[in-house]
């Protein structure tokens, strides 16, 4: 029933058979559930389901793709349903209707055999209070999925180790989970999230209880590990900079349904309704819009010598090589090869949109 705005920008893996299909997907909570989808009921808003059924629609008919290697995010105030959505793809919760193809193959009807075979070496979730086992050491956390799947005691120490490296923990090995801070228990969460080595990683708030600085540098290091690994990752916040910055493409929800997908310059540029607009009112351009993006042909009289930019650098980096020279930078592909040039003035307009955006939303009084 609903019709979100679609980005028309590809992400990087477009082409590829997407990796999670989600169809139709439905989650009403209450005795009633059964009697909402495929009703006339289910075209009314949440608040005449609720009185007319004492059902709560938690997922409203949510269909989108995620590609191999993009981070997914999920974004919407508290309530809008994100919590219930990623526990509906891995059946912590069953769905009341719909498909969640993953690699073409649908969990919501699977066995249950089938279900635990796929969370043990497929999909694995990272949770804001991390779930882990307070007994036992770091390594054995970390190792313990492998240790379900039967892998030998010395392959998956070897393993559980390698991850713990991976995760900047190492000389934790020993230690209890108790003994090791917020930030430190989460990068557990996610050595042991990733020692499986699965193909999607699921992420619910994994961040939102930990102060500041520390979610900070939890984001840089999904970051760095998201290039170093190129997971397909479902990662749901309610903080618009998280999902800004982690986000290859971001579904906004509201009251279960989904209100637009975009990437960040897609919904600061474009959003779809006020309920977006006022999500990104503040934030600048300059942070979201890509050099890719501003890339066009040179000039006749640019020199063409400029300093090299990767095409995902944002337009706010790109200044100070700028301001170091006279030539346009050189934008390149993933290949090294140049894209196209991004001079003073084209970075200039971005910034005087930017003011005028501000100025604009200040006379509305919003
Ligand atoms: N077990 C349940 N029984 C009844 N209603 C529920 C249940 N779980 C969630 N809900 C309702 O479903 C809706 C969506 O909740 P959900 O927790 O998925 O939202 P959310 O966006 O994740 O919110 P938050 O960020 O606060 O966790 C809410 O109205 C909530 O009250």
């Amino acid at each position: 029933m609903n019709s979100p705005a679609e980005s028309t920008a590809q992400p990087h893996s477009a082409g590829t058979e997407p990796r999670i299909s989600v169809r139709n997907l439905w989650k009403i909570f209450g005795k009633h559930a059964g009697s909402v989808v495929g009703t006339g009921l289910a075209e009314e808003d949440r608040e005449t389901i609720r009185k007319r059924t004492g059902a709560t629609v938690a997922v409203r008919d949510m269909s989108f793709d995620v590609h191999p290697g993009e981070t997914f995010v999920v974004m919407g105030l508290s309530g809008s349903g994100k919590s219930t959505l990623v526990r509906c793809m891995t059946r912590l919760i069953e769905p009341t209707s719909g498909t969640m193809l993953l690699d073409g193959e649908d969990v919501a009807t699977c066995t249950p055999q089938r279900l635990r075979e796929l969370r043990r070496s497929k999909m694995s979730m990272v949770f804001q209070h991390f779930g882990l086992l307070p007994h036992r050491r770091i390594i054995d956390n970390v190792a313990y999925g492998l240790e379900v799947r039967g892998v030998s005691r010395a392959e998956r120490y070897a393993r559980a180790r390698e991850m713990i490296e991976m995760v900047g923990l190492a000389g934790n090995e020993d230690s209890r989970p108790g003994q090791l801070s917020g930030g430190m228990q989460q990068r557990v969460g996610l050595a042991r999230a990733l020692a499986v080595d699965p193909e999607v990683l699921l992420f619910d708030e994994p961040f939102s209880a930990l102060d500041p600085l520390i979610r900070r540098d939890m984001q840089s290091e999904v970051l760095r590990l998201q290039r170093e690994l190129h997971k397909t990752a479902v990662f749901i916040t309610h903080d618009l900079s998280e999902a800004l910055k982690l986000g290859d493409r971001i579904a906004i929800m509201r009251d279960g349904a989904l209100v637009q997908i975009g990437t960040p310059e897609d919904l600061v540029g474009n959003p779809a309704d006020d309920y977006v607009r006022d999500f990104v009112k503040d934030v600048s351009r300059t942070t979201v819009l890509t050099a890719g993006s501003l890339a066009r042909p040179a000039r006749p009289d640019e020199d063409t010598d400029g300093p090299a930019v990767p095409a995902e650098t944002v337009v706010g980096e790109i200044v100070a090589p700028l301001a170091d020279g006279t030539a346009p930078v050189r934008v390149t592909g993933y290949d090294g090869a140049v894209l196209g040039y991004v001079g003073r003035e084209d970075v200039l307009r971005v910034i005087a949109e930017d003011s005028a955006r501000a100025a604009d939303t200040a006379t509305a009084g919003v």
